[in-house]
């Protein structure tokens, strides 16, 4: 029977990839997207720059809005320091299945709590299901139209500290026009775009880090 795109990128994984390291799993994604079919990971390009905001904000606790096949999921969660914890939110349970195998392939399950579901009904649930206190990172990655509510949603929640740090994805291609103009207009944030092509291509696509003043 015919396979999935995900299955095929787990496959470019354990065929290419070493066990137990991140990297490698992040490396044989990429190029598997670029050489054979495209993905919606953040990709190698925007990856460097998420990279380079996760070790800046060397954060405790992240949370993940968008898990698809585990790629940013990994590459945040090996720059983690040994106690820091990741939560990734997803809703498709077929691409949960296959995060799950990407995520234990590269040997970071300790690190990462992967949970099924909508956003809009989790996020109220994080904290008393799961012992969160507050987020440094929120890595927004998932339906366009939801980072604007689901960020009001965290902030109701008091899920992001004082100095806090989202950084969203495809804030122009997809694009997330009412999100960019909340977080660059609110007196609560301090935004910056960083810019680059989306995934894999030469089409213009960014990410947008806002931090949270309180
Ligand atoms: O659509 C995208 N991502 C979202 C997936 C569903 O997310 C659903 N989802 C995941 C957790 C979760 C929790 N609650 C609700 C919905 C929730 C997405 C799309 C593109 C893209 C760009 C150009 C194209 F021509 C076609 C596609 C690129 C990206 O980088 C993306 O991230
Ligand atoms: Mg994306």
């Amino acid at each position: 029977t015919q396979s999935t795109r995900p299955q095929r990128i787990l496959g470019a994984v354990q065929q290419n990839a070493t066990r137990g390291d991140p990297r490698s799993v992040v490396r044989a994604i990429d190029q598997y997207c670029r050489s054979q079919e495209w993905a919606m990971n953040v990709g190698d390009e925007k990856g460097c720059i998420l990279d380079s905001v996760v070790s800046e904000v060397n954060p405790s606790t992240v949370l993940e809005l968008g898990t698809y096949c585990g790629y940013s999921t990994v590459r945040i969660a090996s720059l983690l320091p040994p106690h820091a914890k990741l939560i990734t939110l997803e809703f498709n349970p077929k691409f949960a299945v296959i995060a799950r195998q990407v995520i234990a392939w590269a040997g970071l399950e300790d690190k990462i709590q992967l949970v099924e579901g909508s956003s809009g009904d989790l996020i109220p649930k994080l904290k008393e299901q799961f012992g969160v206190k507050a987020f440094d990172l929120v890595f927004l990655d998932h339906w366009k139209d939801r980072y604007l509510p689901d960020t009001k949603l965290i902030e109701e929640c008091g899920l992001l500290r004082k100095g806090g740090v989202l950084l969203a994805d495809n804030v122009i291609c997809p694009g997330a026009p009412e999100y960019l103009e909340f977080v660059r207009s609110s007196p609560r944030y301090e935004s910056q775009y960083f810019k680059s092509h989306l995934e894999y291509t030469k089409v213009e696509d960014g990410l947008e880090k806002s931090v949270f003043l309180g």
